[in-house]
């Protein structure tokens, strides 16, 4: 029987097992990352370690392994009861220690700086590398809690050395918090991974050569590109080839001094393939949940149920809005009972003072099917929207009715019980009207740039200012400096075509180092503060300024 009742979220999202995104968050960048790794929109994060293979264009290179090891040399400082050190991505000025050899830090970061910017940390850039890592690799699906600070110098040191004993490598494990049952696991579950590089120590394999490495899990690729539990049952059968285990000087066997630390009974249950999954998720994500006092993070996080993206919000030369965006729906199979080509999606809209609605329709993406997909196996279908507003009644917010045309079953989605997807337009983005001059006839260090914004008139005494990520590089460092920094918007008396709206701008040279980085747009500060998020200067590089 068809059905046309509206059923309220709060009963839907109990079916759908919903993670509970309420939109926006100020995570939304990093759940972006995590789940939109591939396919019509994506970010693609997993590229440098999907396969799991050895890098092509780097000789033993194995992409994965170094953003493990990346995360444990951060790690392994941590001091639990000083509450100091951890992930915090304070490696990034750690890689000239001798403790620290080789170019898998430098290369993991140079990277991630690509995905680096003002709306996410680098150190949860490395805990989500330990996530997309284990996942490529066919290991577990390791919880990724968000919110870490990144440090701005170096910790102390202390990461362990093969030639130090079983002794002090107990008690480096026991100072970040880890017991011996946990220092076996988490090497265990490491050294799956990737192996020894013989530039890095020649004195542990004389034959080899610099670009080649002894793997921990011998020359089986299916085993050594897999992370699997091959470092146990070769380890507990004699077979290993693990040059921490049956390397010929015994001095740097540090791999077999930690596995029997417990005679063996670590290692025994590392054997059985199911529990080497659920012990190498604990004991990663302890590791990676290893943070300095003080930082707070969030539950695991999971791929939003459905999540607005507004693209734009703008007014236009009529005097009316432009608004634009799209919605992305989760339609993983086993999560939810969507069927991608059997859904229609509309905007119910709310105006500025709540007293009038309207609706707007979305279209289905049809480039690349439409879709994109995450780690572990989420898929999600995109729906599009573009529509005109009235300027002086405005909007405040919406809610989304999804409807599965086939059955006529409609719901409704009021982000997560707080009633709407929230829009402000106190303070609106004129892209159009904002622009970088890149043409390679400035020779300066600075790129001519232009900021436009429209603020309503009932908001112009606020001030309103830029938040840009600057961006400034720093010798031997491989990742920018970012330092959010404001820059004030001007009132203009440019005619605009609304009575609602006054142009604010800004004009000022944007250092070249600077010139791709993220901004916000903030109207007044404090509780009544308005933001425009998530923008990038890139976006208007060699775009001219167009009139309103
Ligand atoms: C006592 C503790 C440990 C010692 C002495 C140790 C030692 C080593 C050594 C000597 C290498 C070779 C590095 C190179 O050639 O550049 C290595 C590689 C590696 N380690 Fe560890 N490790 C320890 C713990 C861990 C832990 C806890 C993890 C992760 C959870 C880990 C993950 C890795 C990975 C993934 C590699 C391979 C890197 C690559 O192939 O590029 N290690 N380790």
């Amino acid at each position: 029987m068809r059905s046309n009742s509206i059923t309220s979220y709060a009963l839907v999202g109990a079916q759908l097992a919903s993670a509970g995104w309420v939109w926006p968050s100020k995570h939304d960048a990093i759940e972006d990352l995590y789940s939109l790794q591939a396919g019509v929109i994506r970010h693609g994060f997993i590229d440098n370690v999907n396969p799991c293979s050895f890098n092509e264009n780097t000789k033993g290179r194995q992409d994965a392994a170094a953003w493990v090891r990346t995360a444990y040399h951060d790690a392994a400082t941590h001091d639990k009861e000083a509450g100091t050190g951890g992930l915090d991505a304070s490696i990034l000025f750690e890689t000239d220690r001798p403790e620290n050899p080789g170019t898998a830090f430098n290369d993991t970061f140079s990277f991630f700086s690509a995905h680096y910017n003002g709306d996410v940390q680098l150190a949860d850039l490395i805990a989500l590398g330990v996530v997309t890592a284990t996942a490529s690799c066919g290991g577990p699906k390791v919880p990724l809690r968000v919110g870490r600070v990144d440090a701005t110098e170096a910790g102390r040191p202390g990461v362990p050395e093969p030639q130090q004993d079983l002794d002090t490598h107990k008690s480096i494990f026991a100072k970040a918090g880890f017991g011996t049952e946990d220092m076996i696991a988490m090497v265990a579950c490491g050294h799956t991974l990737g192996g020894v590089h013989h530039e890095d120590f020649p004195n542990m394999n004389e034959n080899g050569n610099a670009g080649e490495t002894s793997r921990f899990e011998g020359n089986d690729n299916d085993h050594a590109f897999q992370f699997d539990n091959a470092v146990a049952t070769q380890y507990l059968d004699g077979s290993s080839e693990n040059p921490l285990v049956a390397g010929h000087n015994d001095t740097t066997n540090s791999d077999k001094r930690i596995f029997g630390a417990d005679g063996n009974k670590t290692m025994k249950a590392l054997s059985d393939p199911e529990k080497f999954k659920t012990m190498c998720a604990d004991i990663f994500a302890r590791m990676i949940d290893s943070v300095p006092a003080g930082v707070e993070l969030t539950e695991p996080i999971e791929s939003a149920d459905l999540k607005p993206y507004i693209t734009s919000l703008a007014l236009n030369s009529n005097g009316t809005l432009d608004f634009a965006g799209r919605i992305r729906v989760r339609v993983t199979k086993g999560v939810t009972d969507r069927d991608p080509e059997d859904l229609a999606v509309r905007l119910a809209y709310t105006s500025r003072d709540g007293s009038k609605n309207g609706t707007i329709e979305t279209t289905p993406e049809r480039l690349k099917g439409g879709m994109s997909s995450g780690l572990f196996d989420e898929v999600f279908k995109w729906f599009n929207f573009e529509t005109q507003i009235d300027a002086s009644t405005g909007i405040k917010g919406f809610t989304i009715e999804m409807t599965v045309p086939s059955t006529g079953k409609a719901s409704v989605f009021d982000n997560e019980g707080t009633g709407l997807y929230p829009v402000q337009d106190a303070i609106l983005y004129q892209k159009k009207q904002s622009c970088m001059d890149t043409s390679t006839a400035q020779a300066s260090d600075s790129f001519p740039f232009t900021l436009t914004a429209a603020v309503r008139k009932d908001q112009a005494e606020a001030a309103a200012n830029m938040e840009l990520a600057f961006r400034t590089p720093r010798q031997g460092i491989v990742i920018d400096k970012l330092e959010k920094k404001m820059f004030p918007l001007k009132k203009t008396d440019k005619k605009t075509p609304s009575d609602e709206y006054v142009l604010y701008e800004l004009q000022m040279p944007l250092a070249k180092s600077s010139w791709s980085t993220s901004m916000n747009i903030v109207l007044g500060q404090g509780a009544g503060e308005k933001r425009v998020t998530r923008l990038v200067t890139n976006d208007l590089a060699g775009v001219a300024c167009q009139p309103l």
